[in-house]
């Protein structure tokens, strides 16, 4: 009895076997761009996936090598002396082993077993020869855990043009959708989790529409939105409908920060009479509706240039700084904007970034505002906020305690968001507390 399995040089292949492969081929010749444009992501499962596979497997060994991440097998000495393996051939570089290959959305990611030796930093180093030599995007190497690093890869640049999710509802409280990371996971702003942050960006950098995707997911929720922005309310004067309150100038700013500072101690008062610690112990209805404060171009809060605006600028520096602190159990949360944000603005800023815990940068006309933003939590995010270039508008650098990821807002226009805010205008709480400033 014979096996036919695969031929042996010289024997044909079966003629059902050339049929079947040229049926295949043709089918894929023919159907291959509609299934590549209608559904990316079995073309890419099919088809490059595998591909991709068999080029990762082939060149790993000499990639390896070539990044000086092999290790010799021979035992220091006998390399010095030469006594052993005398024209024997020198045995193979060890090279660290590597998990399975699993597939993403829109590349692949392996987990790799460092050699002794190894730090995960020597594979960042060299993630850019793994990315020429795969013909991929990008490829990024995060520590996995002690031992183990994670490498992922992106075919193409996941956030040129990011898939926008449909919006179901009014979705959880505190949590908006805003954009798309570098993964194409949903970049979601979680005030519950992260409550206050600090977006900053050159102009037309894309913080306004960052801002706009924002108060879209926010408007239909039962929460507050108040506004501070200094520039006459240019920018957020478009959701007047959808805000509790509204600063247009520094005076205002000033008296609804104060207003806002002593609702804060109000809720105090009732979380201590209630005997909890923040205002999500409290029974639902006894609840207080959550405040998001949106400061609009924090530099005009913050430049002096007369004594009497010295005066004004500390005391909403100083008021900020004590929302940011106090607010986030009692349900105040702060969302502050910038173009360029130093620590020439004065100590306050410092001070205030200190309690921004989650960072937004966009591309930025300067160093020193990236560095600002990003510095103090992941000084490796810097390079990467400043190679964003103006055609990437929208496309920033996240960086909170965890670490630091690339990721584009969803494209809200004004009208959009001003449509919006018009829709649930009815959803606006009033705040009694924030009468007295000018709406
Ligand atoms: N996520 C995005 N996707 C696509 N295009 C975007 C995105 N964000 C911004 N843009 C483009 O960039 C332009 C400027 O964006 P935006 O107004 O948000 O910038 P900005 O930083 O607020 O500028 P300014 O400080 O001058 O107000 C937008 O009109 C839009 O065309």
């Amino acid at each position: 009895m014979t096996l036919a399995s695969t031929p042996s040089a010289g024997a044909t292949w079966p003629s059902w076997v050339l049929l079947v492969a040229t049926v295949l081929v043709s089918g894929l010749l023919i159907a291959g761009p509609a299934l590549r444009r209608h559904y990316p992501m079995a073309w890419w499962l099919l088809l490059g996936f595998p591909v991709v596979v068999f080029r990762v497997t082939y060149t790993w060994r000499a990639l390896m090598a070539g990044c000086g991440l092999a290790v010799s097998r021979r035992p220091a000495l006998t390399v010095v002396s030469g006594l052993v393996g005398n024209g024997a051939p020198p045995p193979q570089p060890r090279v660290p082993r590597r998990g399975l290959i699993r597939p993403t959305a829109g590349g692949f990611w392996l987990l790799v077993r460092l050699l002794p030796g190894q730090v995960p930093e020597d594979f960042v180093k060299s993630a850019p020869a793994m990315a020429e030599d795969w013909q991929v995007h990008a490829v990024r190497v995060t520590s996995w855990k002690p031992g183990l690093v994670r490498i992922a890869a992106s075919m193409a640049d996941p956030l040129a043009s990011p898939r926008v999710p449909k919006q179901r509802g009014p979705g959880y409280l505190l949590r908006v959708a805003v954009g798309t990371l570098e993964t194409g996971a949903a970049w979601v702003m979680d005030l519950r989790r992260i409550p206050h942050w600090l977006i900053v960006g050159a102009t037309r950098s894309g913080k306004s529409t960052l801002i706009n995707a924002l108060v879209a997911g926010l408007a239909p929720q039962p929460v507050a939105l108040v506004g501070i922005d200094c520039k006459g309310g240019m920018e957020l004067s478009l959701y007047e409908p959808r805000l509790s309150a509204l600063a247009t100038n520094r005076g205002q700013a000033v008296k609804l920060l104060a207003e806002l500072v002593d609702l804060t101690l109000d809720r105090m008062t009732v979380c201590r009479t209630a005997r909890v610690r923040n205002i999500w112990g409290l029974p639902e209805k006894e609840r207080p509706v959550p405040v998001v404060v949106i400061v609009d171009e924090i530099a005009e809060l913050f430049l002096i240039a007369s004594r009497n605006e010295k005066d004004e600028a500390h005391a909403a520096g100083t008021a900020l700084i004590r929302l940011a602190q106090l607010g986030a159990a009692l349900g105040v949360f702060l969302v502050v904007a910038g173009q360029r944000v130093g620590s020439d603005l004065g100590p306050g800023v410092t001070a205030l970034r200190a309690q921004l815990g989650g960072r937004v940068c966009h591309r930025v006309a300067d160093p020193g505002t990236a560095e600002m933003a990003l510095g103090d939590l992941n000084p490796d995010a810097l390079k990467a906020a400043q190679a964003i270039t103006p055609e990437q508008a929208g496309t920033a650098v996240l960086a909170s305690g965890d670490g630091w990821e690339r990721a584009r807002s969803h494209l809200t226009t004004e009208a959009d968001a001003e449509a919006i805010a018009a829709e649930y205008a009815h959803l606006t709480p009033v705040l009694p507390a924030l009468l007295d400033s000018e709406k």
